[in-house]
């Protein structure tokens, strides 16, 4: 049988619940021009697409204890629940008392009729012990790994392919619990389960209602209430909320989101689901719906931009950088991009006036001394490589000769942010992100600092009024401003979002590019752990205090 028929007979897809629920179909504000009518098609695209019958397991699987649940958000449900029968309106009494309970007693009947079945179902998965069998290979990766994983779409639409990408699952009428399906992962994550258990055994947490009802308006003008027992009372069940947002933003395509929100270690973490929405919507939920924690990884996976050939070709044609032989740094915005195209300079006071290309060749492809840990962190380009350094740890090295203001990198943070705030960026970092996090040079004055806040202190640079940490630009060692060794220096384009390092003098092939931290040697040694023996650099000066990664940096670059 398909999948949809299965879903609908087992009570998982309600086709009259749309029209009765106003709330559940609040989403057709967009989700109806781009859903409606394809509603039934996408869920057959899903049965379609559902040859694996995990799928369909994990789907009813989350299925129910979703639809379990209750969570406050329906006020009729609250309303009901203490009632002991059906509430039908008494002044209408004389009309349609019969039709009423005939309806009613239809409705019971065929929910129990559904119950029975589903519970039969879930009887036989957990028999047969097919409710967890998805590949953990075929999961999408989560932050969120520790928690339930429900794979409830296998069929990859891609991102922004406008309708197909969307799918919309509504589980059961009642319980105006809408599921959707919108990112490129396909994948479902119930947040906080565990969590929730937790405090609801501790009394923070109401228990679950024990019925729900639904009022509606029956043929009769009258209102009904039907008042349904819940299913079956699983403990975990109630404590997350899939809602949808809208935001004003003027853009149709943009004004859409989806999250569900749960709890996480104690904490209300509201997840956004949606593709759409930029980070900053993101922020201003946070601050709107006033959550602990906003997780956006599903919306804003850190990730670098790459630009492909063509788009380069014609962003060379439109921007074209001009560095004189005083001003090395220029505030011509930059893009996502690396400067190979200086092969034939003559000498670093020749003004560079050339159109900028992208260049895609890793130098880690062919260069094995380079970690292997470092090679898929980011589009390095051809003209440096990272190797271990006689300074320390590893350092880049200039893969053929470069010329006064050549770019030699930029780059786009895997975070912005401040030191309050870190713990909670690490979180939102896809685990190739983290795993780029951690594989950095870590140092911190204090022996007690974290491991995070070891590797924040010993590679950010000012973003702005924040910090940034460039995973890439974190490799290039220092060297004193004034020292014949600096060779590079570097400055953060807010409109850009990106680092910009760019060659300050005639740099031979196999010379280490060097950036200038600062110039006293105490707060290199406060705040690098490394005594600096260029012969530049001053004295004494700093204070040894132990300052935070903002003040010390303040210090080294206001
Ligand atoms: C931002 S990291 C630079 C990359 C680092 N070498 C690595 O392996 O990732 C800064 C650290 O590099 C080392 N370092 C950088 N410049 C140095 C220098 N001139 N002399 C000695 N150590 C240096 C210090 O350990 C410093 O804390």
């Amino acid at each position: 049988m398909p999948l949809i028929d299965r879903l609908r007979e087992a009570g998982y897809l309600d086709s009259s619940s749309e029209d009765e629920d106003p709330k559940a179909t609040k989403g057709g504000q967009k989700g109806e021009s781009k859903g409606k009518g394809k509603g039934d098609g996408k869920a057959k695209s899903m049965a379609d697409s559902a040859t694996d019958e995990a799928l369909t397991v994990s789907f009813k699987q989350s299925a129910t204890s979703t639809e379990a649940s209750d969570d406050g958000d329906d006020k009729n449900e609250d309303e009901g629940s203490n009632s002991t029968g059906s509430g039908t309106d008494s002044t209408n009494k004389d009309t349609s008392d019969d039709a009423i309970k005939a309806e009613q007693t239809e409705s019971e009947t065929k929910e129990e009729t559904q119950e029975a079945e589903s519970e039969r179902e879930s009887k036989a998965e957990e028999t047969t012990g097919t409710a967890d069998t998805t590949p953990e290979t075929t999961r999408p990766s989560s932050p969120y790994s520790d928690y339930p994983h429900y794979q409830l779409s296998d069929h990859d639409d891609g991102y922004g392919s406008g309708e197909s990408d969307m799918s919309e699952i509504q589980i059961r009428n009642h319980e105006k619990v809408r599921r959707v399906v919108n990112n490129s992962h396909g994948y479902f994550n119930v947040l906080g389960r565990a969590d929730c258990l937790q405090q609801r055994s501790a009394g923070t947490i109401p228990p679950p209602h024990k019925y729900c009802e639904k009022v509606t308006v029956n043929r009769f003008g009258q209102v009904v209430r039907e008042r349904r027992k819940k299913k079956s009372q699983p403990e975990d069940e109630s404590e997350y909320r899939i809602v949808e947002l809208t935001y004003p933003t003027g853009d149709d395509n943009a004004a859409e989101g989806f999250s569900i929100w749960g709890f996480k270690n104690g904490i209300r973490v509201y997840r956004l689901e949606s593709e759409f929405l930029p980070r900053l919507y993101a922020q201003k939920v946070k601050t709107c719906v006033g959550f602990d924690y906003i997780d956006i990884s599903a919306v804003c996976p850190p990730k670098v931009v790459t630009v492909s050939a063509e788009e380069s070709a014609a962003k060379a044609k439109l921007l074209s950088v001009t560095n004189s032989a005083t001003e090395t740094l220029t505030d011509t915005p930059v893009d996502m991009f690396v400067d190979s195209t200086a092969t034939s300079a003559t000498n670093s006071d020749t003004p560079i006036d050339k159109p900028i290309d992208i260049s895609t060749n890793r130098p880690s492809d062919n260069d094995a001394s380079m970690s292997s840990s470092l090679q898929p962190t980011l589009e390095v380009n051809d003209t440096f490589a990272i190797r271990p350094s006689a300074l320390g740890g590893l350092g880049c090295f200039a893969l053929r000769d470069l010329y006064r203001g050549d770019h030699v990198l930029v780059e786009r943070p895997l975070i912005r942010t401040n030191l309050l705030y870190l713990f909670h960026e690490l979180e939102c970092l896809s685990p190739e992100g983290r795993a780029q996090f951690e594989a950095l040079h870590a140092w911190h004055p204090d022996p007690n600092a974290s491991r995070a806040e070891q590797i924040w202190t010993a590679n950010t640079f000012i973003a702005g009024e924040l910090e940034g940490l460039f995973v890439v630009a974190s490799r290039f060692n220092h060297a004193c401003s004034g020292s014949p060794k600096q060779n590079i220096g570097y400055r953060y384009d807010r409109h850009q979002n990106v680092l910009v390092l760019t060659a300050t003098a005639r740099i031979l092939a196999g010379t280490e590019l060097l950036i200038s931290y600062g110039k006293s040697r105490q707060m290199l040694q406060d705040r690098f752990g490394f005594e600096c023996e260029c012969g530049s650099c001053q004295m004494g000066g700093e204070s040894t205090k132990l300052l935070t990664a903002e003040e010390l940096y303040r210090r080294m670059w206001s």
